[in-house]
């Protein structure tokens, strides 16, 4: 089977519309700006916009490509493009006193729509969550509900925590709860734990009735490519150990924490205890998301990250909440697989 040009993807200004290299397609695009919204562009992609940026921070789009021409479409709640390979739905709530039921119910439908294009296996899911540690109706922290409703989504969708994809969950500027994920037909996606974290799935109940869905990372085994191949997908990063916050009140020091935690991560022992080869360095990160608590922060997180990171490395800073309140600043980004290149 000829290697399908692989999945890749890149950051582009939010001005204009995104113009891949010659050859490939957009596949679908998320805009880090100040608007809200999901539809389908004049391209013919769906777009998420999400209310991210800030005067000081980075406004920007990811933009998403393959090498074959996608079929995209709209249903419910969500708007989807595929190619034969890859898969990229995204969905968007409006703002609700309680989110538990709908974020079930919108879940379900994205689960579905992933086994009946045929692509079942989610690799990677981003969920931007408006005011995530400010109160629901009923008084419960509003990341809570949203976890405890996508747990449920997720007990229909596999058998448990072998199918929990890498993930980010974070605040926005805004109102409402939207996502992302990206799934593959013929891939193999292989899911990665940090020996120095407990995985989210088992934290205990003192962080909510249900415990997160998604692993600290996921390697991406590209249909018909060797073992050891493919992209890796670290999910967003935070200052805990164990399953305990370290370091309140000090985000230089939850920044080194964040920073040890994905090198080891994505380190070759830690790699090699999910039965992978291969090992990265954090110079290897590419497409790199920094999430910033408090503006005044800024200076001292891209200090850190500007010393960690290769050159090659890009890095977008945005100032939203992090899952947590005592958590100042999260980091996520990806190790590029050998089929990307731009
Ligand atoms: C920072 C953490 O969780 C955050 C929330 C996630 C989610 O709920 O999908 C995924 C990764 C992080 O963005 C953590 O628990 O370590």
């Amino acid at each position: 089977m000829s290697q399908r040009a692989g999945l890749q993807a890149y950051f582009t200004s939010l001005d204009g519309i995104p113009r891949p290299a010659p050859g490939r397609h957009v596949l679908g695009t998320v805009a880090f700006g100040e608007r809200t919204g999901l539809s389908l562009t004049g391209q013919g992609h769906p777009e998420l916009a999400i209310p991210m940026s800030s005067p000081g921070f980075d406004s920007f789009r990811e933009v998403w490509t393959t090498g074959t021409e996608p079929v995209s479409g709209t249903r419910g709640n969500l708007a989807f493009a595929h190619d034969g390979e890859y898969l990229f739905i995204s969905g968007a709530l409006p703002p609700l006193p309680v989110y538990r039921k709908t974020v079930r119910e919108v879940y379900e439908a994205a689960f579905a729509l992933v086994n009946e294009l045929g692509y079942p296996h989610i690799f990677r899911m981003w969920n931007f969550v408006g005011d995530i540690i400010g109160p629901n109706a009923e008084g419960m922290e509003i990341y809570q509900d949203f976890v405890a409703g996508r747990a449920e989504a997720f007990a229909s969708y596999g058998d448990g925590t072998g199918h929990m994809p890498a993930a980010t969950g974070i605040g926005t500027r805004g109102e409402g709860i939207s996502f992302t994920l990206l799934a593959c037909r013929e891939g193999r996606p292989r899911h990665v734990e940090n020996q120095r974290q407990t995985p989210a799935y088992h934290y205990p109940e003192q962080y909510g009735p249900k415990p997160p869905s998604f692993a600290r990372a996921t390697r991406l085994h590209p249909a018909g490519a060797g073992q050891g191949d493919g992209a890796l997908f670290v999910s967003g990063t935070a200052s805990i150990l164990g399953h305990e916050t370290v370091h309140r009140g000090d985000v230089a020091a939850q920044t080194d924490v964040v920073l040890e935690n994905i090198a080891e991560l994505i380190g070759g022992p830690n790699l090699a205890a999910a039965g992978l080869d291969g090992g990265h360095e954090l110079k290897d990160l590419r497409l790199v998301k920094a999430y910033v608590r408090h503006e005044a922060d800024l200076p001292v997180v891209r200090e850190r990250c500007r010393s960690a990171f290769g050159p090659d490395t890009e890095v977008m800073y945005m100032n939203v909440a992090v899952c947590r309140d005592d958590l100042l600043v999260e980091i996520e980004g990806l190790v590029p697989g050998p089929e990307w290149t731009r």
